[in-house]
């Protein structure tokens, strides 16, 4: 399974120092949320801490926008060197187009579904997209409780993957520890994003945890 720490729950006064030690850990990717204060009712950062982030580290960059527009972001978000550009199905009418245009502009598409909104909303585009993250958690904040009954939705898109021979990571994100990893792996998830478990302690410590919990029930 993939480790994607988030950095909303790192120092920001010592982001760098923050991005190498996971990097270092051995993260496979780092998590970015965008949040515009309008999709959810929190503001994080922008385009200028991926192009400051970019420099200083060699990890892909999963840039999940939690904002209303999207679209205009995708260029800028490419030109700043993301990797992964992840946007909510809540958010658009148009989730054809945005795969559409992030996939032009060079980068992996990525679909986000709030623990409320149904599989059923993107089954037209799970043949077009890099990913699909299964938010475990109200979007907008880290720290927050790991919600039970996405496990469900997560299986149910695993059979689908399986059954079509679709090749899509699946992703979750929120309330991601040591114990909900597991749940989480054994649903069928592929990537872990894991923010307030993986930077209030010793963050490699953290992730070696991560690791051994996914792995140990591959056993
Ligand atoms: O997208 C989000 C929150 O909206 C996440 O990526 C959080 O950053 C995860 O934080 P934890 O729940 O792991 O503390
Ligand atoms: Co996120």
């Amino acid at each position: 399974m993939k480790i994607a720490p988030s950095i909303l729950s790192a120092n920001f006064a010592d982001l760098g120092r923050d991005v190498k030690q996971v990097e270092e850990a051995g993260a496979d990717y780092l998590h970015i949320d965008i949040m515009d204060g309008h999709f959810v009712p929190n503001l994080s950062f922008g385009l200028p801490i991926v192009q400051a982030l970019r420099p200083v580290t060699r990890l892909p960059f999963d840039c999940h926008l939690m904002v209303t527009d999207p679209s205009t972001y995708i260029q800028p978000l490419s030109k700043a060197g993301a990797t992964v550009i992840g946007f909510h199905a809540e958010a658009t009418a148009h989730s054809y187009r945005i795969v559409q245009q992030i996939k032009q502009a060079g980068c992996q598409a990525e679909i986000v579904l709030n623990p409320g909104t149904s599989l059923a909303t993107v089954e037209e585009i799970l043949p077009l997209v890099d990913a699909v993250l299964l938010m475990t958690v109200n979007p907008g904040f880290g720290g927050q409780k790991f919600l039970p009954s996405v496990l469900k939705k997560i299986r149910r898109l695993a059979e689908i993957k399986q059954q079509q021979h679709y090749n899509f990571e699946i992703e979750v994100d929120g309330g991601i520890n040591d114990q909900t990893i597991s749940y989480c792996r054994q649903a069928g998830a592929t990537v872990a994003v894991a923010g307030s478990f993986v930077f209030t302690a010793d963050p490699a410590k953290q992730i070696q945890l991560l690791r051994q919990a996914a792995e140990a029930e591959q056993l």
